[in-house]
């Protein structure tokens, strides 16, 4: 089997990737992640999951290289990682008290062939006061997250339910990422 490599810096990505019990090594990419305008949320998980992909595939194209990318969609708006508090504070504001989707993007890539697929994950947030909101910011969980929130974290509070993959909200999708996976090698 081609020796498997993960293309990210997301610790959680690799804990979740360590669940298939397939060895594999971490080559962090150095991809811009600047979204066009007027891109889908679709389009833009699945493209930066190949971006990721195959800046790191091209400089091991003997390996099976997987790429991830994760951002909160609410109403017309793609939330990817808060600059600063003021602009977390602004995504845990319009998060609250609604229904959101999260989409993660995935890319399995070698040197022959790719396969990409996205999971949609809805999540619905309590209504939050901004007393609950400071003291999120507090944590300091938000800040290398999408939506400016972290679902494994203090974020499992902001959550009054989920529809869907929780692991895909966490960065991986990865029961279905182990089927695409065998299928793929
Ligand atoms: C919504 C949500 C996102 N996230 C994380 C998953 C991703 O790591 C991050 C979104 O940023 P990404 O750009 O998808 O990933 P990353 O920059 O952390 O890692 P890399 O590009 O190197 O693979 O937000 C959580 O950990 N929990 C959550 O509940």
């Amino acid at each position: 089997m081609e020796p498997l490599i993960l293309a990210s810096s997301s610790p959680r990505r690799k804990e979740l990737l360590q669940l298939l019990q397939i060895p594999f090594l971490v080559i962090v990419s150095d991809v811009d992640e600047t979204l066009p305008n007027h891109i889908s949320p679709e389009e833009a998980v699945t493209n930066l999951a190949l971006l990721k992909a195959s800046a790191v595939s091209s400089t091991n194209p003997g390996s099976c290289v997987i790429g991830a990318d994760t951002v909160v969609v609410s109403g017309s708006r793609i939330l990817g990682k808060p600059a600063d508090r003021q602009e977390a504070k602004e995504m845990l504001l319009s998060l609250s008290g609604r229904k959101h989707q999260v989409l993660t993007g995935v890319c399995i890539k070698n040197h022959e062939k790719e396969k990409i697929f996205y999971e949609r994950t809805e999540v619905t947030f309590w209504d939050l006061t901004e007393d609950q909101i400071d003291s999120y910011l507090d944590t300091g969980e938000p800040f290398d997250k999408a939506g400016a929130y972290g679902i494994q974290g203090f974020g499992s509070l902001l959550v009054k339910e989920i529809h869907g993959d929780y692991f895909a909200v966490v960065g991986l999708p990865v029961s279905r990422l182990s089927r695409e996976l065998q299928n793929f090698l």
